[in-house]
């Protein structure tokens, strides 16, 4: 079975009284779409500040590609493949589109022109061109967060951390972004987790799911086996209304 190219190990993180993670341990492998589920408060957005780097684990270990991280900033990090996306978009509004994404590349030096020609071909494949020279302070959320997803591409990722990508998107929206989080993972072998409130979505997308609930991992499968696990449904599936969005489809052609 393929190594995990990142792993949290044993990770605990304490906000005064509050346990926000124990214990929780999480591989991912090359080319998996993952998704972290479970209800507001049970350490999602935490896990994503602990891999990023963003926060310091009181407890546990994080490794990259074998190599243990855990004391790495999260610049070292992003420079290493590991790049992530925030619940709170957090896109250059005063600089166009496109320029968000030449921004992301500049500290590889080197050509500029492969530069341009990289952000050029994700602009194109998540459905951008048209936005190319706008701000993207001004755009809609839906638009700002497939835009804050390019950016994280823009210099090819090793591993992609999403934090509700989905959220405020429209149905075409989700369809574009589901094609493009696919196609990251199966042809550039990268390793994927998202995070989403979106239940259908992720388990449309996603090969694994992992369940966190209190701080730990309170189960891990595929997306049928944890629909069908009934301690998932008791903390979390039970409150969601699984139906209400329809599961996202392939985009339209030559979009
Ligand atoms: N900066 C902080 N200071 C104190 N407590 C915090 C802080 N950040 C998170 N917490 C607490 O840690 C726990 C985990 O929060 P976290 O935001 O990671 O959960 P989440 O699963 O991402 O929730 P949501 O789905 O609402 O985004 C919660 O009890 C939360 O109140």
């Amino acid at each position: 079975m393929t190594a995990f190219v990142l792993e949290a190990r044993d990770v605990g993180v304490r906000f005064g009284g509050v346990r926000a993670l124990h214990g929780v341990g999480l591989g991912l492998r090359p080319g998996e779409v993952c998704g972290l589920i479970g209800p507001n408060g049970a350490g999602k957005t935490t896990l994503f500040d602990v891999l990023s780097g963003i926060r310091r684990a009181d407890e546990g270990r994080i490794v990259l590609a074998g190599a243990d991280i855990t004391r790495r900033s999260p610049v070292w990090r992003a420079r290493h493949g590991l790049r992530r996306t925030f619940q709170r978009q957090q896109l250059f509004g005063q600089l166009t589109v496109r320029d968000n994404l030449l921004v992301a590349q500049e500290w590889r030096r080197g050509a500029a022109a492969s530069r341009r020609e990289r952000a050029a071909a994700v602009l194109h494949e998540c459905g951008l061109d048209p936005l190319a020279e706008r701000y993207a302070g001004g755009l809609p959320v839906g638009q700002a967060r497939m835009v804050e997803l390019a950016r994280a591409l823009a210099d090819p990722p090793r591993v992609l951390l999403l934090d509700e990508p989905a959220s405020g998107m429209s149905a075409d929206e989700r369809a574009r972004l589901a094609s493009v989080i696919r196609h990251t993972a199966e042809e550039r072998n990268c390793a994927v987790l998202l995070v989403e409130h979106n239940v259908a979505f992720v388990m449309e997308l996603c090969s694994r799911v992992v369940v966190l609930d209190l701080g730990e991992v309170l189960a891990e499968g595929t997306a049928q086996e944890i629909r069908a696990d009934p301690r998932v449904a008791a903390a979390y599936l039970g409150t969601q209304d699984v139906s209400r969005t329809p599961p996202a489809a392939p985009p339209a052609a030559g979009r």
